[in-house]
């Protein structure tokens, strides 16, 4: 009778098929790519992500010599493996960029101050100076204190809200010229599939493009826009000796994966900031992140087809897009008479927290519809959500 065993032994003494990588031919493949699904070793999987990185810098012009350029630095995987990759590629293909990472504490304990400890010591590993802002200093609450108040329903609203205008000011006080951040392309198909699923045009029309804000005090810049989450957290790795196991290409259990390997990188980043932040229970975007992993396991091409998609659909001529001034209180960019994070602030400090969440309450009740007509022309106007977008 077979035993498990003696299976486990005839597994065992078959001679296992040595690859060499598609890439080079002459080195031992070592991983699959999760992209391409091409076998490679981890020197070629080490220069092809830097390439393709270098390549979209390049081909969309992101950036001009000279300029000063903030990296908005969480701790997280992405935006450490950004501040890495860009130091490295300014200074191999002499971009003759000024670098800074500019971090947002948005008071959060336990979640951000870890993280930050990450971002500090980034900051002598890479030579790269640092500069953290706080909503504490900035709007005088901290996100601790937010929650305490508001709970955490409609907390990510407040987060979001307030950190896209934290790393503005920031990057005012640095007097940079962009700001570029460590979004993936993962994290761009989910934002066009939610702003789908919640019929926000005008988030839609912008959300694919590789720089936006240039109509806004600083442009901000998306290099990571075509790398793949899983390639962003098998990048440390291929610079060390260390071996994956095949479960990191599968399924979300890579951070799993990745939290069991030694963190003796090169990079380091934060382990919290590898799970979604204490406060944001985020239902509807797991979602869409659940449905785009499971996409990706059957075809990994599905994340760039749906940033494809996003990138394609075309806004009616008729569509008139909302109007961009600036809020009469703080005087930042808004389309309304005052700014989102204005509207919640005077909330907060009323005591009315719920002011301004949601799509058409708040101070300007009748100018916040979605959508009116004037002369026939549809005006589109965005929903809030939350940690969404930059
Ligand atoms: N507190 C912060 N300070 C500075 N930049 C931030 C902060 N939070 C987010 N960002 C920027 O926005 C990007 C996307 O943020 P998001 O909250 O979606 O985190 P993420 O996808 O987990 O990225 P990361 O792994 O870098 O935290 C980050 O990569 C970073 O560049």
């Amino acid at each position: 009778m077979a035993t498990a065993a003696a299976d486990a032994d005839t597994t065992a003494a078959k001679p296992k098929s040595v690859r060499s990588c598609t890439i080079c031919k002459s080195r031992r493949a070592a991983l699959k790519r999760p992209k391409t699904l091409e076998q490679i070793c981890k020197e070629c999987f080490y220069s092809v992500f830097e390439d393709e990185i270098h390549r979209v810098i390049v081909d969309n012009h992101l950036f001009k010599r000279g300029e000063r350029v903030a990296i908005g630095a969480s701790g997280g995987k992405d935006s450490t493996v950004l501040a890495y990759v860009m130091s490295e590629l300014n200074r191999r293909h002499d971009y003759g960029l000024d670098l800074f990472l500019l971090s947002v504490d948005e008071g959060i304990t336990g979640y951000r101050d870890d993280s930050l400890e990450t971002v500090k010591r980034n900051e002598i590993q890479y030579g790269v100076p640092l500069k953290v802002v706080s909503y504490k200093e900035l709007y005088g609450w901290t996100m601790d204190e937010i929650v305490k108040l508001i709970g955490l329903k409609n907390n990510c609203t407040f987060c979001g809200v307030f950190r896209r205008q934290a790393l503005d000011r920031g990057a005012a006080l640095l007097k940079v010229d962009k700001v570029v951040t460590g979004h993936n392309a993962d994290d761009i198909a989910e934002t066009v599939l939610l702003n789908i699923l919640r019929g926000d045009i005008a988030r839609l029309s912008r959300c694919t493009s590789i720089t936006t804000g240039e109509d806004g005090p600083i442009p901000r810049c998306k290099p990571f826009k075509y790398t793949y989450e899983k390639e962003i957290v098998i990048y440390p790795c291929s610079m060390n000796t260390l071996t994956h196991s095949s479960r990191m290409h599968t399924s979300n259990d890579w951070i799993t994966s990745l939290l069991s390997v030694s963190f003796n990188f090169n990079i380091r980043c934060s382990s919290t900031s590898l799970y979604f932040c204490i406060y944001s229970p985020n239902a509807y975007r797991g979602f869409a992140r659940e449905f785009i992993k499971d996409l990706e396991r059957i075809r990994p091409r599905a994340i760039l087809d749906i940033i494809k998609s996003g990138e394609d659909f075309r806004i009616s001529t008729s569509t008139k897009m909302p109007e961009q001034g600036n809020c009469e209180r703080c005087g930042y960019i808004s389309s309304q008479k005052w700014c989102k994070a204005c509207v919640l602030l005077e909330g907060l400090n009323r005591g009315l927290p719920k002011l301004g969440i949601g799509r058409s309450r708040g101070l300007d009740n009748d100018r916040n519809k979605d959508t009116k007509q004037t002369n026939g022309e549809k005006n589109i106007q965005s929903k809030q959500c939350g940690t969404l977008d930059f």
